[in-house]
């Protein structure tokens, strides 16, 4: 049987080719790219692990996560509670997310906005750019070392910034010779869905100091954030437990003060 992300890459293709007939909608006011990179350099040098907190309404391993989603109410808690940045997810079959999401927490925060999808194309570049996005997601497993590069380079010519994500040394390796910047990993299993923070640390060790690293999937609590911090890890991506959490629980805080 096909994977998830096989699925969604399928899914995604047939998105593009339609974005390509339609073209895309005219470029929206808005102001300079705020560095994603920068700002979560600048937490983690303040001495706390920054949190890139996650709008998720829902997900392939989990369905429905937040059936009254409200990402700008839940973007505006996530930044008075000390999030670094935010991701916005723009998948819509597996995710019910959409870039209308990602324009209307822009213009609502002022910390950088991730673009998070499956983007295997440059009009996705285009596009991510024209809604405002600060910084967009590129995943090793489903980008050539030489895609990864031009994505990453064309994102840098409109400003933004890109995290690419690895699941294992092999993309690691890949997302290296490519020249990331930044780089995600995973902790969860695309098969199974199971999470594991191992995967971090163990990656972490293969990662030159000079290039920050975020810890992706599965962090629910202060106790893993402070094993992320004590092991030199720049950033968490966190989305579910802050949704389950709700935009007035304290989970945020309580990570963004560790
Ligand atoms: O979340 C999923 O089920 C999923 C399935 C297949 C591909 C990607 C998936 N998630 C995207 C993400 O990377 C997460 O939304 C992000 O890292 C936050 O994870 P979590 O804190 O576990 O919600």
């Amino acid at each position: 049987m096909a994977s998830i992300l096989d699925r969604i890459v399928a899914r995604k293709r047939e998105e593009v080719a339609a974005l390509k007939r339609r073209g895309l909608p005219p470029e929206r006011e808005k102001d300079g790219p705020r560095g994603f990179i920068r700002a979560l350099v600048a937490r983690r040098a303040g001495g706390q692990v920054a949190i890139i907190a996650e709008a998720k309404k829902a997900s392939p391993s989990r369905g429905l996560i937040a059936p009254d989603f409200d990402p700008v109410a839940m973007a505006r808690h996530y930044q008075a509670a000390g999030a670094a940045a935010v991701s916005v997810l723009t998948e819509r079959h597996f995710f019910q997310g959409g870039l209308d999401d990602l324009v209307q927490v822009r213009a609502a925060v002022q910390v950088p906005v991730l673009r998070k999808d499956f983007i295997i194309d440059a009009l996705q570049i285009e596009e991510a750019a024209a809604a405002g996005a600060d910084a967009v997601l590129l995943i090793a497993a489903i980008l050539s070392p030489g895609q990864l590069r031009a994505f990453r380079e064309q994102a840098a010519a409109y400003g933004m910034d890109a995290l690419v994500e690895v699941h294992d040394e092999a993309e690691l390796e890949s997302a290296l010779t490519s020249g990331a910047q930044l780089v995600g990993v995973n902790n969860r299993n695309l098969h199974d869905f199971t999470v594991d923070l191992a995967r971090s640390f163990r990656l972490k060790a293969l990662v030159p100091d000079s290039v920050p690293l975020v810890s992706e999937s599965g962090i629910t609590s202060v106790h893993e954030l402070l094993r992320l911090k004590e092991a030199g890890i720049t950033a968490a991506l966190i989305g579910e437990s802050l949704m389950r959490s709700g935009k007035s629980g304290p989970l945020l805080a309580e990570l963004a003060g560790a």
